[in-house]
């Protein structure tokens, strides 16, 4: 039997408890996962089935949905961060990093935390999930991904101000962060000649320097070592005219700069499918590609389709690690 997925509960005040619930509805004993939370943060009468061992999650899950006891200190109202809680959203995510590091989960999912509430609570030291399990697994370099149907973009520099991303832009981040994308696409998503366009930094990729030298100076050069080590890039490519739909056909993965010029096309496309997925950690972690949407929190508004698919990929890419490491292949 396979182990199941390690569901963290995330901010209690927001919607990942209530979208738990509604994915166990849709996934019912199909896809065994198990949430780890506190059961009076589900909806009044939810059919939960608490558990001891993640073992008894796949035949709990034929009941309602499993749940590992974490118990949290004080009350909680929808869509206000009890800041007692703060604590426990991060150990709960630490429980769950250490399931799956044992073996009694196949992968970690991750509900929606709320950041600022878990420095001001907690004094959570990490910008979000990513810097966070990368710390936890150490590792030096981890690679956001967000993923759907339509489209795979990574976004180089992450969880920083825009003002400071032309700095911390090096040679050295763009060459490891293609070099781990590169890696999972083969690896996780079963693509052995992924093509990879790489977007500019500035307006129209630089205007061949009248609009900025990051496409001249290191872009470029980075593209071009990585092609002779024979990786299929594509760019420096305009990001304004690298999404729509004809352009998206000729890559797998769209590579860019900053946060917002990877997540505005995907969360525009595809919001209630895409999946935060972490690339670069020594087991599977995602997400829903959504936050905790404090506004609906406890109203039944939430849509589970991003919960939903965030589940299943954990699930479809944590029991492939597995088969390959039973056949010893190290992906
Ligand atoms: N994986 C994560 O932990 C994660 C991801 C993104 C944002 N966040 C955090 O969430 C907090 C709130 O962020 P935000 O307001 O920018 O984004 P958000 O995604 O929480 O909300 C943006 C808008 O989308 C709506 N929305 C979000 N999820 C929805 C769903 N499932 N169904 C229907 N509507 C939905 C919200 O109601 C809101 O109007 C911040 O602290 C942010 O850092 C966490
Ligand atoms: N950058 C993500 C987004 O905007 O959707 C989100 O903040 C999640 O980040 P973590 O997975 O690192 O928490």
């Amino acid at each position: 039997m396979t182990a199941p997925v390690a569901l963290s509960c995330g901010e209690p005040a927001g919607v990942g408890p209530e979208l738990a619930l509604a994915a166990w509805r849709a996934l019912g004993a199909e896809l065994p996962f198990v949430l780890i939370g506190d059961p009076r943060h589900l909806p009044p009468d939810s059919p939960i089935v608490q558990i001891a061992d993640p073992s008894e999650a796949a035949e709990a899950a034929r009941h309602g949905l499993p749940l590992l006891r974490h118990d949290f200190d004080g009350p909680m109202t929808p869509g206000t961060p009890n800041p007692a809680h703060a604590q426990g959203v991060i150990d709960v995510i630490a429980r769950g990093v250490d399931m799956v590091r044992s073996g009694a989960a196949c992968a970690l999912c991750t509900a929606p935390i709320h950041k600022k509430a878990l420095q001001d609570g907690a004094g959570f030291a990490y910008p979000g999930h990513t810097e966070y399990l990368a710390a936890l697994a150490g590792v030096e370099r981890v690679v956001m991904m967000l993923a759907s149907a339509a489209l795979r973009v990574v976004p180089t520099t992450i969880h920083i101000p825009l003002s400071e991303v032309p700095r911390a832009l090096t040679a050295k981040l763009l060459t490891d962060t293609l070099h781990i994308t590169h890696a999972a696409l083969i690896r996780d998503f079963g693509l052995p000649r992924p093509r990879i366009a790489v977007a500019g930094l500035n307006p129209h990729a630089g205007e061949g320097g009248a609009m900025g030298r990051e496409e001249i100076d290191m872009i470029l050069p980075v593209i071009e070592a990585l092609r002779a080590e024979g990786l299929d890039l594509h760019g420096p490519m305009s990001a304004d005219t690298m999404f729509h739909a004809r352009a998206r056909e000729s890559y797998d993965a769209a590579f860019c700069m900053y946060h917002d010029q990877a997540l505005i096309p995907i969360k525009t496309l595809d919001f209630d499918r895409g999946v935060n997925v972490t690339l670069g950690l020594p087991f599977v972690r995602t997400s829903p590609d959504h936050g905790t949407a404090m506004d609906i929190a406890g109203r039944g508004l939430a849509n589970p389709g991003s919960m939903i698919e965030a589940l299943k990929m954990a699930h479809d890419m944590g029991n492939a690690r597995a088969r390959d490491a039973g056949r010893g292949n190290p992906g």
